[in-house]
């Protein structure tokens, strides 16, 4: 494996020996699906990027291309020529489909990454089933669904988990590798192996509400947007004393909009409907009001923030 360690952030471009997942398919090509289609291109593997939409496809194309520029620059600082061959190859390992029943049909691993909904991901996994080779390992990137509900509609169920990425995919080191009741021992250390060679961190998870990181990170930010809602404090400030005062390197609000307010709507409703009782995953009434104005954040140009329009 080669390690690349550039100021502060390391960058793993490695394909390992023991790796045997060569063939990718990442079905939904938003904000997480293109950052996994990246990292896997990145690393050698050939991968299939697959979304409902077109449009979408072709901005995803557009971005992963930018990002890789990013990467590059850091990777080949005293030789652009070979930074440039290094963006050219990876784009040239990932194609596009609209169909995700055919583009299965050669995918060592499929990572799902559409929009947080159960019954979306329920009819998609039915599909995947049934068209994906027997060997195919079927795992999604929800944030806060769980692994077992999700993978209940398919009959491989030894095959089936969780893998968690973080966003920016690219520039965020961990992985979180989810083991459901049925997942195999073999398939468990597959994705554990896939996660090491795109380069990650990977840390084991049982199937409990958001994993690690959500299950803490989602109350931290609900609290926040109370915060701001109640007007304690302006969002501003709220941003800067978690970033001053905590060292993280977003507020939660900035982050809350980065992350898509859309999900974290889908996140909280969920939780709330599964543990109504919680106080901390009651409804926040600002949130749903941004979302129904279609405010979604970074994504729209308005969230809690405005943004420049790209
Ligand atoms: C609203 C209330 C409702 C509450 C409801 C519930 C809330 C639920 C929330 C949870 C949602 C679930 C999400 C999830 O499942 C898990 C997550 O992903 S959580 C998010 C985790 N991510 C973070 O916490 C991000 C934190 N931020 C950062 O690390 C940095 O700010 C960031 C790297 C994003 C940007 O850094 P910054 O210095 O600010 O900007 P730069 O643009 O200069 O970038 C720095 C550096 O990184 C390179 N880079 C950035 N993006 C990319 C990319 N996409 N690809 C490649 N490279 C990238 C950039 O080039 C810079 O490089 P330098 O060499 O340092 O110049
Ligand atoms: N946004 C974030 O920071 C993170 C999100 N996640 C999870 O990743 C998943 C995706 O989130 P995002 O990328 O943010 O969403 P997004 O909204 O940016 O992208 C979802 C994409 O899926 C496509 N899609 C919807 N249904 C589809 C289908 N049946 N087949 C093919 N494509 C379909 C949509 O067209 C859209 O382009 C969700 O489960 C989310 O919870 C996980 C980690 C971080």
């Amino acid at each position: 494996m080669i390690n690349f360690r550039i100021i502060g952030r390391q960058f793993s471009t490695s394909i390992s020996k023991q790796n045997a997942i060569k063939n990718v398919t990442v079905i939904g090509g938003g904000l997480m699906g293109s950052g996994i289609a990246q990292v896997a291109a990145q690393a050698g593997q050939s991968v299939t990027l697959v979304d409902v939409s077109s449009d979408v496809l072709a901005k995803s194309q557009k971005s992963i291309g930018a990002n890789l520029g990013r990467v590059a620059k850091k990777l080949y600082k005293d030789k652009p020529e070979d930074g440039e061959k290094f963006v050219a190859e990876a784009l040239g390992r990932i194609k596009t489909a609209t169909d995700p029943g055919e583009a299965s049909k050669s995918a060592d691993l499929i990572v799902e990454a559409i929009v947080e909904n159960m019954d979306v991901k329920h009819k998609l996994f039915k599909q995947l089933d049934s068209a994906a080779p027997a060997h195919t390992i079927l795992a999604s990137n929800t944030s806060s669904l769980s692994i077992n509900e999700i993978g209940s509609v398919v009959k491989r169920k030894d095959k089936f988990g969780g893998l968690h990425f973080f966003n920016p995919v690219p520039v965020m080191r961990l992985l979180e590798v989810v083991k459901g009741a049925e997942t195999s021992e073999d398939t468990y250390k597959s994705m554990m192996e896939w996660g090491k060679a795109v380069g990650k961190t990977c840390i084991t998870c049982k199937d409990t509400p958001g994993f690690v990181v959500n299950r803490l990170l989602v109350p931290y930010i609900c609290e926040a947007m109370r915060l701001y809602e109640r007007g304690d404090a302006s969002a501003r400030d709220i941003d800067i004393a978690m970033k001053l005062g905590a060292g993280y390197p977003m507020g939660p609000l900035e982050l809350a909009d980065y992350v898509g307010l859309d999900t974290n709507k889908f996140i909280l409703d969920g939780w709330h409907k599964k543990f109504p009782d919680q106080p901390l995953f009651k409804p926040i009434p600002l949130l749903n009001k941004l979302v129904a104005e279609g405010k979604l954040g970074v994504k729209t140009g308005e969230g809690i923030y405005k943004y420049d329009k790209k």
